[in-house]
């Protein structure tokens, strides 16, 4: 099949938020698909989208919408024509895409591990009794309590540089960052060590991007082709499932990690009650086909472990 390729009369458009780590996303995707093609910069438009989320700092992310907030706009100009792809972390997506929108094409991800981040410590074992930890991250307050129900944990949003003065004005002692969102900003003088996933599971998706666009849109479908990172979509197609099968809504703190050793995939998922008095984990290995499958069977493994109790909370508010 011949791909009609873009230009710099006719670019393909590249929408994403304007946060640094979104474009610098998108600077990868268009770098990506320049030397896939050999293609001019100008042959690509990278659209600066304003999202909702992005202007609220001051509250809860569950409070003004949750997951979905960030995306739900750059879908709209998507579905509009307004842009021809867009660039997710998938981190924050919903499992779900509207109506005639697809999310399949993924750059090779980054480290997926989550960052503990601190000027003074190193581990998570060098915090004291009692300590501060910030964190807005839902799933990393309930893991930390788990491990650590002595530790206090604060409220931390904002970029980097206001956590990280945060952290030097004494308001917690550490907070925790994905590592991949450090290396794509090229962050090296940040003080993070990563926390291997046995001690906290990382989110679904954690250090993926996706780059989601219209159904039907063959021209665009034919370029993302040629980026698609296989062995990511095999991850992905797992820890979305179990996900999915979760129905997790942003309330509810869900950590899974699938990864690919010698043709066999492992999946390991955990579901947190929110204030870390019980964390139920469970993994399963099986073919990289079977991803789907074992996604969702871990999950309903989870559900029935759990009982209806489990996640009876946030009705209750
Ligand atoms: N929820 C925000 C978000 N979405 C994706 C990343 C980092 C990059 C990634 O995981 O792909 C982050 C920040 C963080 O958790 O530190």
């Amino acid at each position: 099949m011949t791909v009609h390729l873009p230009s710099p009369d006719s670019p393909l458009k590249i929408g994403t938020r304007g946060s640094p780590l979104a474009l610098a996303q998108a600077h990868e995707t268009r770098a990506r698909l320049m030397s896939a093609f050999d293609l001019p910069e100008g042959a690509f438009q990278i659209v600066v989208i304003k999202v909702t989320g992005d202007a609220i700092q001051d509250r809860p992310l569950k409070d003004i919408g949750g997951k979905g907030l960030f995306t739900r706009e750059i879908e709209e100009d998507l579905l509009s024509g307004k842009i021809d792809i867009a660039v997710h972390s998938m981190k924050d997506m919903p499992t779900v895409q509207p109506e005639g929108l697809v999310l399949g094409t993924y750059l090779p991800r980054e480290d997926v591990r989550d960052a503990f981040v601190s000027p003074r410590l190193r581990t998570l074992d060098d915090l004291a009794t009692g300590a501060v930890v910030g964190t807005s991250s839902l799933r990393r307050r309930a893991q930390l309590l788990n491990r650590r129900p002595d530790l206090q944990v604060v409220e931390f949003r904002g970029n980097v540089q206001t956590r990280l003065k945060k952290l030097s004005d004494g308001v917690a002692e550490c907070t925790f960052l994905a590592t991949a969102g450090l290396n794509r900003l090229k962050m090296t003088d940040v003080p993070a060590t990563p926390i291997a996933a046995e001690d906290m599971l990382p989110a679904v998706a954690q250090g993926a991007i996706g780059i989601e666009r219209r159904i039907g849109d063959e021209r665009t479908a034919a370029l993302l082709d040629a980026i698609h990172h296989g062995p990511t979509g095999q991850r992905l197609v797992a820890e979305r499932s179990f996900l999915l099968t979760l129905d997790g809504s942003c309330e509810t703190p869900i950590a899974g990690l699938a990864e690919l050793h010698d043709g066999q995939l492992h999946l390991r998922g955990e579901v947190l009650r929110p204030d870390g008095s019980e964390a139920i984990f469970g993994e399963r290995r099986g073919p990289i086909s079977d991803g789907q499958r074992m996604g969702r069977d871990l999950a309903e493994e989870l559900l029935a472990r759990a009982g209806a109790d489990f996640f009876d909370w946030h009705q209750a508010s």
